[in-house]
C-alpha cells in the first residue's frame, strides 16, 4: 500500500526524518510511536503530501507519489485524519462529511455524495446527530467526524494522526474500535499514537522513531522488548506495564 525509501526532511540544519524506509502491507494497521519531536508528524506530512521529502522515495499503491501533490495522492486512495479536528464549524455534521466526498473523488456528484455521507454516518456512529452543526458536537464525536470526512475521500489507506488524544479510557476504547472496523471494512491504517495500550491494542505492526530515525519496527512485543526502545522512548519496564 505504502513503500517509503530513505525519506528524508530537513528543515535548515535539522534533520526532522533521516533516511527512514518502511513497508505498509495490503489492510495492516501501522502504528509510528516516538518520543515527542522524534519525526513522526513531519513523517506524516512527507506521506500525505504536505512536504516534499529532501531524499528519499514514496511510492503509494505501487505509483511513485514523491511529487505528487496532496489532491492527487487523495484521489488515489490516500486519506488523512488530524489530531487537531477543524470542521466546518456552522456546517451540520452532514454537509461536513458531504464536503469530503464531493471534493474527495473526481466527478463525484451533490447527490451522490449526500447518500455516502449518511452511509459514513451510520458507520461511524454519528447518524442521530447528522443534523447538528458540528460545533455542538463533543470530543469523541468530533474525533468520529474527523474519520467519516476521511472515509468520505474512499481511501485504501488512511493516515491518522493521534486521534486518541484528549480522550477518556473508555472513548478510546470506542474510538479503537470505530478504527478496527475501519480495517475490517478494507482499508489500511497507519496511526500516530502515544498511548501505548491502544497501540498494544490495535497494530499489527509497529514503527519506533527517535530523532527523526526509524529506531526498531516489528510487532508490538517485539519493539517493546527492544532494550534500545525502552532506553529511548518506554522508560523502565516498570513504567510500561503501567
Ligand atoms: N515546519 C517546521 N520547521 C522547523 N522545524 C520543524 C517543523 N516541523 C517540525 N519541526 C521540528 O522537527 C522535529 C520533529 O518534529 P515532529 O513534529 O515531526 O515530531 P513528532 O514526533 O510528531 O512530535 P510530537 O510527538 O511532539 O508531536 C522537531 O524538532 C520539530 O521542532
Amino acid at each position: 500500500m505504502l513503500r517509503a525509501e530513505g525519506l528524508s526532511k530537513r528543515f535548515g540544519g535539522l534533520n526532522a526524518v533521516q533516511d527512514v524506509s518502511f513497508t505498509q502491507y495490503e489492510g495492516e494497521i501501522l502504528a509510528v510511536i516516538g518520543p515527542n519531536g522524534a519525526g513522526k508528524t513531519t513523517l506524516l506530512n512527507l506521506l500525505s503530501g504536505v512536504y516534499r521529502p529532501s531524499a528519499g522515495r514514496l511510492h503509494l499503491l505501487g505509483q511513485d507519489v514523491t511529487d505528487a501533490p496532496i489532491e492527487h495522492r487523495c484521489w488515489l486512495g490516500l486519506g488523512r485524519a488530524f489530531q487537531i479536528v477543524r470542521p466546518f464549524p456552522e456546517m451540520t455534521v452532514h454537509e461536513n462529511v458531504t464536503v469530503g466526498a464531493l471534493f474527495g473523488q473526481r466527478g463525484m456528484t451533490l447527490p451522490t455524495a449526500r447518500e455516502r455521507a449518511y452511509d459514513l454516518l451510520e458507520r461511524t456512529g454519528l447518524a442521530a446527530h447528522a443534523d447538528k452543526a458540528a460545533h455542538e458536537l463533543t470530543l469523541l464525536q468530533d474525533k468520529r467526524l474527523e474519520v467519516a470526512r476521511a472515509l468520505a475521500t474512499q481511501p485504501q489507506v488512511l493516515l491518522l494522526d493521534e486521534v486518541m488524544a484528549g480522550l477518556r479510557p473508555a472513548e478510546a476504547q470506542e474510538a479503537v474500535s470505530l478504527v478496527r472496523s475501519v480495517r475490517d471494512s478494507g482499508i489500511s491504517v497507519l496511526f500516530i499514537e502515544h498511548i501505548m495500550p491502544v497501540v498494544r491494542d490495535l497494530a499489527d505492526r509497529v514503527v519506533v522513531m527517535d530523532q527523526g530515525q526509524v529506531l526498531a519496527q516489528g510487532t508490538y512485543r517485539e519493539v517493546t522488548g527492544n532494550p534500545q526502545v525502552v532506553a529511548a522512548y518506554l522508560g523502565t519496564e516498570a513504567e510500561l506495564q503501567a
